[in-house]
C-alpha cells in the first residue's frame, strides 16, 4: 500500500520527505545504513527494517540496494521453470481477454428484457441510459465477466465471493466500454466495481501487446490522500500477478519517487487532483494511452475547489472512457457529469443520498458549551463506548484539542488526524487506530469519505457536517457491506441549515427526533438541498 510514499532503489537521487518537504538524498546502498521501521510503517521484505523503497520488479518494500539484490535472487529461483517434463502435457489454449460467450453477442446474457428488468428489481438497481440503446444485463457470479483468470482467483482470495448488487450491474457496463455514473450506498462495494474492469482492461491491453515502453492506461481521481491510498492498495492486491503496476500520486509524498515509478512503468495511476496536477505541469507524463479514467466521490471531486483541476486532467486526456461513482449523486451532479462524458449509463443501487439502513442514527441535541461533556459520558459509558470510534469534528484544530481534552478527561488513548499533519504522521494515526492500539481517532473530514474502516461500528458526529451528503458519508463510516452500526450526532441551533433534510430522514426511519429539533422554528426556512438543486435546474 505504502508504494507512493518510497522512491525506487534505481534512483540515485531519490527524495525523502524531511519535515513535510521533499529534499534530495542517495539511494541507501547497504541495509545497515537504513534505520528501523516507526510503527505502522512499511517493512523491509528481507530485513525488516524501513522499507523506504519499492522493487521495481517485485513490488515489494525494500530498505536498501543491497536487499534488493537478495529479494531478486530469490526470486529467480522461485520463479526458475521447472525440470522439463519427460512427457509433454497438452494445455489447452484459453486466453481469457479474446473469449467471448456465443450466446452473449448484445451482453444481455442471453435474458430477455422483462427478465433483465426484473432482475434488475429484484437486487435493488435503477439503470438509465440513452433511450433505444441496450445496456448489459447484471451478472451474478464474477465467472460471468470473462476476466483473466488470476483476477478472478485475487477476487476469490479477497473473500469476494459473489458481487454485490452495484458490481453485478456495473461491472459489464463498464467491460462493455461504457461511460458510467453510479450511486450506491456507503460500503456496497463501488471500489471493485471499477477496479476489476480498470485491471481487467489494463492486463488485457499488456498481454496482448508486450511493449518496452509501458505508458498508464487508466487513471483514479479520489478526493483525499487516504481514500487514495486505500484504492491503491485494492487495486494492488487484485491486480497480483498480473502486469498490472500502480503508482500514487498523492501530496505529502516526495514527488521525485512519483515520477520515477511512473516513468519505469504503471499501468494505473491513483491520485489527488491537486498533486496530479503538480506532476504533469512538472513533468512530461505521457497521457495519450489513458483509456479509463475513474472520478471517485465524483459529487466531492467535481465541487469548487477540485473543479477546475479535475477538468484540466480530463482535458489533459484523449477522451477516456469515464467512470463516476459516489453514495450521493444529485441532479446537479448528473448534469455536470455530462459535460464530463457523453452517452451516460446511470446506475443506481440500494438506497444512495440516504444514511446507510445498517447504521442506527441517533440524535442528541446539545448545546455547543456543553458538547464535550457530553462526549466524555458516552465514552467513559460501558453501555454507549464501542470502540474503536471516529470522532468528525469540523476544524483541524478542533481535533487536535479534542483528541487531547479525550485523553485527560477520560483516560482513553485518542488521536487526531487532518490535512494539516504530515502525510507519516496521518499513516502513522490511521495505523494505530486499525491495529487497535488507540481507540479512537478525532478527524476532520478526511476519513468522511470513502475509507473502509472495517472494524468501526461507532461514529460520533460531534460537529455537524455543511451538507446532507457529508452526513451520509460520515454515518457510512460505521458500517461495511451492510453490517449493523451506530453514529451519534450531536446537533444544536447552528445546524439549522440541515434541519428540514435531517427530519425528513430521521422520519423516514422511525427515528427519534430531539424536542427541541420537532420544534424548531427553523425546521421551515431552509429548503432541503434537494429542493434547491431543482430550482438551480430551472
Ligand atoms: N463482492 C464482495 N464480496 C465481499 N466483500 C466485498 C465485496 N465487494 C466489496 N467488499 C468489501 O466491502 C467493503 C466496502 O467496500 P467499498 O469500500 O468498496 O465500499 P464503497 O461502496 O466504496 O463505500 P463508500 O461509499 O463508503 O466509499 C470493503 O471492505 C470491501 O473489501
Amino acid at each position: 500500500m505504502e508504494g507512493d510514499q518510497k522512491t525506487s532503489t534505481a534512483d540515485c537521487a531519490a527524495a525523502v520527505d524531511v519535515g513535510g518537504e521533499a529534499e534530495e538524498c542517495p539511494v541507501k546502498q547497504r541495509c545497515q545504513e537504513q534505520r528501523e521501521a516507526l510503527p505502522g510503517e512499511p517493512r523491509c521484505a528481507i530485513c525488516g527494517r524501513y522499507g523506504e523503497y519499492i522493487c521495481d520488479l517485485t513490488d515489494d518494500d525494500i530498505c536498501s540496494i543491497e536487499c534488493k539484490t537478495i529479494l531478486l535472487s530469490r526470486h529467480e529461483k522461485a520463479h526458475k521453470p521447472a525440470p522439463e517434463l519427460t512427457h509433454h502435457v497438452k494445455i489447452p489454449i484459453r486466453d481469457e481477454c479474446f473469449y467471448v460467450r456465443d450466446n452473449d453477442r448484445d451482453g444481455s446474457g442471453g435474458l430477455t428484457s422483462v427478465q433483465i428488468d426484473s432482475l434488475r428489481s429484484k437486487i435493488g438497481l435503477c439503470v438509465k441510459g440513452v433511450k433505444g440503446a441496450s445496456i448489459p444485463a447484471p451478472v451474478l457470479s464474477f465467472s460471468s465477466c470473462d476476466l483473466p483468470e488470476k483476477l478472478e482467483k485475487n477476487l476469490e482470495t479477497a473473500g469476494y465471493v459473489i458481487p454485490t448488487p452495484v458490481q453485478m450491474q456495473a461491472i459489464p457496463a463498464a467491460l462493455d466500454n461504457r461511460n458510467l455514473l453510479v450511486s450506491a450506498d456507503t460500503g456496497s462495494g463501488k471500489t471493485a466495481s471499477f477496479l476489476v474492469p480498470v485491471i481487467s482492461r489494463c492486463s488485457g491491453v499488456r498481454l496482448r501487446c508486450v511493449t518496452e515502453q509501458r505508458n498508464p492506461l487508466a487513471m483514479v481521481l479520489a478526493p483525499t490522500r487516504e481514500l487514495c491510498i486505500q484504492v491503491e492498495k485494492e487495486a494492488k492486491i487484485l491486480g497480483k500477478g498480473l502486469p498490472f503496476k500502480t503508482a500514487l500520486v498523492v501530496g505529502g509524498d516526495p514527488l521525485a519517487g512519483q515520477v520515477y515509478r511512473i516513468q519505469n512503468g504503471v499501468e494505473l495511476i491513483v491520485g489527488t487532483p491537486g498533486r496530479l496536477i503538480d506532476l504533469l505541469t512538472k513533468h512530461d507524463i505521457e497521457l495519450s494511452e489513458v483509456s479509463v479514467l475513474v472520478l471517485d466521490e465524483v459529487d466531492c471531486i467535481l465541487q469548487k475547489g477540485f473543479r477546475d483541476q479535475v477538468m484540466q486532467i480530463v482535458q489533459a486526456l484523449s477522451q477516456p472512457q469515464v467512470l463516476m461513482f459516489s453514495a450521493t449523486v444529485s441532479r446537479e451532479v448528473e448534469r455536470m457529469a455530462s459535460s464530463i462524458a457523453k452517452h451516460i449509463i446511470c446506475i443506481s443501487s440500494g438506497n444512495p443520498s440516504t444514511p446507510s439502513s445498517s447504521v442506527k442514527q441517533v440524535i442528541i441535541w446539545v448545546e455547543s458549551k456543553k458538547k464535550k461533556q457530553k462526549l466524555f459520558e458516552i465514552l467513559m459509558s460501558k453501555q454507549h463506548f464501542k470502540p474503536p470510534v471516529v470522532v468528525f469534528v469540523g476544524s483541524r484544530l478542533g481535533a487536535d484539542l479534542l483528541s487531547e481534552a479525550i485523553c485527560t478527561a477520560t483516560g482513553i488513548k485518542a488521536l487526531s488526524i487532518h490535512g494539516e499533519k504530515t502525510m507519516k504522521e496521518r499513516r502513522e494515526s490511521l495505523q494505530l487506530f486499525i491495529t487497535g492500539e488507540v481507540s479512537i481517532l478525532v478527524s476532520t473530514g478526511v476519513l468522511g469519505r470513502g475509507v473502509d474502516l472495517l472494524k468501526v461500528h461507532q461514529v460520533i458526529i460531534f460537529d455537524m457536517p455543511n451538507s446532507m451528503e457529508e452526513y451520509v458519508h460520515q454515518v457510512g463510516r460505521a458500517s461495511r457491506m451492510g453490517e449493523e452500526g451506530t453514529a451519534i450526532a450531536f446537533v444544536n441551533e447552528e445546524d439549522k441549515k440541515l434541519f428540514r433534510e435531517l427530519v425528513q430522514n430521521l422520519k423516514s426511519i422511525g427515528a427519534a427526533i430531539p424536542r427541541e429539533l420537532a420544534n424548531s422554528k427553523y425546521l421551515g426556512a431552509y429548503p432541503s438541498s434537494h429542493q434547491k438543486k431543482r430550482k438551480f435546474g430551472a
